[in-house]
């Protein structure tokens, strides 16, 4: 049998000669032991590279499923496609039954991650830890510069955030804001019912662009407010463009009319300042008195080294969140009150009510009491439901996030998707059908807030959320008591953003609703 020790490769004590013998063993002992330390911290070393692998592969399976498409262009063209058909959501509802409620996709050459998904949709919008950084197309970066209250994130954001909101829910601006609103939406529909044909769509802008403007620096219709539009519609009309930069280009006109846009919002502001001391213990008037007086209390911080272009520029940046969404929620209204005259009978018969009482009682309107016209609030959630101009939310992360057993990695781009959980059929049923009784089902469940989000939500949830539907409310009021319209046949479309295709072409006519209908 063979035997090592018998081949002399190993030897019993028994054998050993000193001192040769021993110090083969000692040698062999030392050789051992040096292998030993040696490759411990090897083995470690593989021991975290393994470690270290498995959690790259763990990691690379909670990334959402999906597929990034072509070379360069993704899936950019399915998702244009789908933005042009009358359902938009058909791209996320294709990709949701495929790879589940979140999947990764290629957008106009940049990775993204969508979420159909309620719950992650709430924790993106919360960015509890300051993880989600606002993610804007470049042109739009370009237009509204780095420190635009739309981008920036933080404190800044924050206490911006919070005196604008204040301000905005203010009771003193909400029973100002009232009268103005009643007095530009009666003008503007008594005009309506003098024209052989309206286009809901350009005229709503007309008129929420003059209350916009009063909100944020009281000027009234006029010459002032005539150049301001002309030059912000040449402003905004860069917000989706390519990116070049140069004369000639879109882009360069859009940022020469900013200029010329900042140089008339900062006439104004520098009017207000000289008159700001005086004016400090009367609440403020409008988004100009809010952040001079932030300014001037050592709010804003660096920002302060120039207040006048500080206070100027956000004026015009919060311009923008208002200017579109307002016309397009009250037009779409009008289209579905049209395509539903059992809802439009409902809201004629509760607002008919209202202003019966109002009428007996000598009172006029306030706030709460449009807002306690419950059918009416229904309509405007529905609508906001159905087609909302925001949406979702476009964000980037800024270390890797785990939500709901799905990684976005860092630096990757996320869509929380309004639209799609307003859409979602396991949510809201029949959710194609203009139906406002829904809210009153809906309205009070637990998960309303986290399923219903065309406001947005956590630290950047719109605050002009309340001004928002008080001046819906204030529209389909006074529209639906006394005036009725017919519309022209006409379509939504949701690319590059929700509108009517011809504009919403009507014809309107004053009633005389004095008896009941
Ligand atoms: C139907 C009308 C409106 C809708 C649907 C709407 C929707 C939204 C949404 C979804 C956001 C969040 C954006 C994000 O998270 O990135 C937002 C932000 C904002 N909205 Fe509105 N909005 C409306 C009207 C207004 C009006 C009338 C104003 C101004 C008076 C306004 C001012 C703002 C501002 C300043 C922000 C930025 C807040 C921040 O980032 O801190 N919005 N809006």
């Amino acid at each position: 049998m063979y035997s090592p020790a018998k081949a002399g490769l190993f030897r019993s004590p028994g054998n050993l000669s000193f001192p040769s013998d021993f110090m083969d063993y000692w040698v062999a002992g030392f050789l051992f032991l040096t292998a030993g330390i040696l490759l411990r911290p090897w083995l470690w070393f593989r021991q975290d590279q393994d470690q270290e692998e498995e959690e790259k592969e763990k990691k690379k399976r909670m990334i959402p499923k999906g597929s990034l498409g072509w070379p360069v262009i993704g899936e950019t063209l399915a998702f244009i496609a789908c933005g042009y058909s009358s359902r938009p959501v058909t791209f996320m509802d294709k990709r949701k039954s495929l790879y589940g409620k979140v999947f990764k996709t290629n957008i106009i050459g940049t990775p993204i991650i969508i979420s159909t998904d309620a719950e992650v949709n709430k924790v993106v919008l919360q960015n509890h830890g300051n993880t989600f950084v606002p993610a804007y197309p470049k042109s739009i970066t370009e237009l509204l510069g780095e420190n635009s209250i739309l981008s920036i994130n933080g404190p800044h954001q924050k206490r911006l955030h919070t005196i604008i909101g204040a301000f905005l829910r203010s009771p003193h601006l909400k029973e100002r804001i009232t009268r103005d609103i009643e007095a530009s939406v009666g003008l503007t529909l008594s005009s309506w019912s003098q024209l052989p044909l309206v286009h809901v769509q350009d005229e709503t802008k007309k008129m929420t662009f003059e209350i916009l403007v009063k909100v944020l620096m009281s000027i009234s219709p006029g010459e002032d407010l005539d150049i301001l539009k002309l030059e912000f519609e040449e402003f905004i009309k860069g917000l989706i463009c390519i990116p070049i930069k140069f004369p000639g280009t879109r882009l360069y006109k859009s940022l020469k009319a900013k200029e010329r846009l900042i140089k008339i919002v900062k006439k104004v502001v520098e009017e207000r300042q000289v008159a700001t001391a005086e004016r400090s213990k009367l609440p403020a008037n409008d988004a100009v008195d809010v952040l001079l007086r932030d300014v001037n209390d050592g709010g804003g911080s660096d920002k302060q080294s120039q207040p006048l272009d500080f206070v100027s520029g956000k004026i015009v940046e919060m311009m923008i969140p208002g200017e579109e969404t307002m016309p397009t929620a009250m037009t779409l209204a009008v289209k579905f009150l049209n395509d539903s005259p059992v809802a439009l009978a409902k809201l004629v018969e509760e607002n008919m009510e209202m202003k019966r009482r109002k009428l007996e009682s000598g009172e006029q309107f306030n706030w709460s009491d449009y807002m306690s016209l419950s059918f009416t609030q229904n309509v405007i959630n529905e609508t906001l439901r159905m087609a909302n101009i925001i949406n979702g939310v476009w964000r980037k992360t800024l270390k890797d996030v785990e939500i709901k057993g799905y990684l976005i990695p860092k630096g990757w781009c996320v869509l929380a998707s309004f639209i799609s959980v307003h859409m979602d059929e396991d949510i809201y049923e029949n959710p194609y059908q203009f139906d406002p009784w829904r809210w009153d089902r809906i309205n009070g469940s637990s998960n309303s807030n986290v399923c219903f989000t065309p406001f947005g939500g956590g630290q950047r949830l719109c605050p002009g959320l309340e001004l928002s539907k008080l001046e819906i409310s204030i529209f389909l009021h006074q529209l639906v008591t006394r005036y009725s319209w017919t519309a022209e046949e006409d379509e939504i479309v949701s690319f590059p953003t929700v509108k009517m295709k011809r504009r919403l072409p009507i014809r309107v006519t004053p009633v005389d609703r004095a008896s009941p209908i």
